[in-house]
């Protein structure tokens, strides 16, 4: 769909209004650094929802604002002006240790640079949430997790620490972190960045499969087409603003759409 026309700004201002089906949602964010004319907007009067269940890519040139959008949706940071909502809590004001632990119990997150504990082995790292969180998993979360660690093949690599694993096997370890408490909605911010192509479209397949499966739902920032590709749906930002958005497509339909997005500019 491309918005461009009013009455899809309009059909997709009332999908987001309502929040029905959706795990996070911004209306009307904008985020502004500085004052006055020296002034970024990051994000500017942004209405978007990221769809239970499903994996949304957000793509778009450097400097357009996804990981700003992505931030402010995962209550890593705030708005300046307009509301922001993750599952049917709004977090607009909430506080640091409120959002702490709405965070933790809520979302999960996997990072270009894997961001596991270099001093916990793989069964810490990915044991680390429920740690945080001041608990021991139930029998039945411990079944899950055991489970996740049997289908992303960690079996074998439980007591190894981070530095004792390959680029793929510690995002492998980052997507069963993630995982592991079930949150409403897990962010991948580049999730391929640091991998080789055939890894990279690895850990692309099983956060596809994570969302066919489990209806996890996934938002994924990244510039690659080709990761984009394994997307549901397709969010296009550019200077801060929702550009277009379109249901699944081909990294060659992603390619093409970029390019006059890049000629348009
Ligand atoms: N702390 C900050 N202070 C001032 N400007 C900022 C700050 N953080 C982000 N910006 C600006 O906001 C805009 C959006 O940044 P953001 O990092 O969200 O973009 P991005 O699309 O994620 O870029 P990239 O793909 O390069 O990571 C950019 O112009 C950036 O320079």
């Amino acid at each position: 769909m491309d918005i461009d026309s009013t009455q899809d700004i309009d059909n997709t201002l009332a999908i987001d209004r309502s929040g029905a089906g959706l795990v996070a949602r911004v209306a009307n964010a904008t985020k502004s650094y500085g004052a006055g004319a020296g002034s970024v907007h990051a994000l500017d009067d942004v209405s978007i929802g990221i769809r239970a269940g499903q994996f949304t890519a957000i793509m778009g040139p450097s400097g357009s604002g996804k990981s700003t959008l992505m931030h402010i949706m995962a209550g890593l940071d705030s708005v300046t002006a307009g509301r922001v909502w993750l599952g049917d809590t709004e977090i607009t004001a909430l506080g640091d240790a409120q959002l702490t632990i709405l965070r933790r119990r809520r979302v999960g997150f996997v990072f270009q640079s894997f961001n596991l504990v270099p001093t916990l082995d793989v069964s810490g790292n990915i044991l680390l949430p429920f740690e945080l969180d001041g608990r021991k998993p139930s029998a039945e979360e411990r079944e899950w997790v055991d489970h996740l660690i049997d289908s992303l093949g960690l079996g074998d690599r439980l007591t190894h620490r981070p530095h004792e694993l390959s680029g793929g096997q510690q995002q492998r370890v980052a997507i069963a972190r993630a995982l592991g408490t079930r949150p409403d909605l897990i962010f991948a911010d580049e999730p391929t960045g640091n991998l080789d192509s055939r890894t990279g479209r690895e850990v692309l397949a099983l956060l596809a499969a994570a969302s066919v499966s489990y209806g996890q739902s996934i938002a994924m920032v990244t510039h690659d087409p080709i990761a984009a590709g394994y997307a549901d749906r397709i969010v296009f930002l550019a200077d801060g603003r929702v550009v277009h958005e379109r249901e699944r497509s081909t990294p060659e339909e992603i390619s093409s759409y970029m390019l006059g997005m890049e000629q348009r500019a």
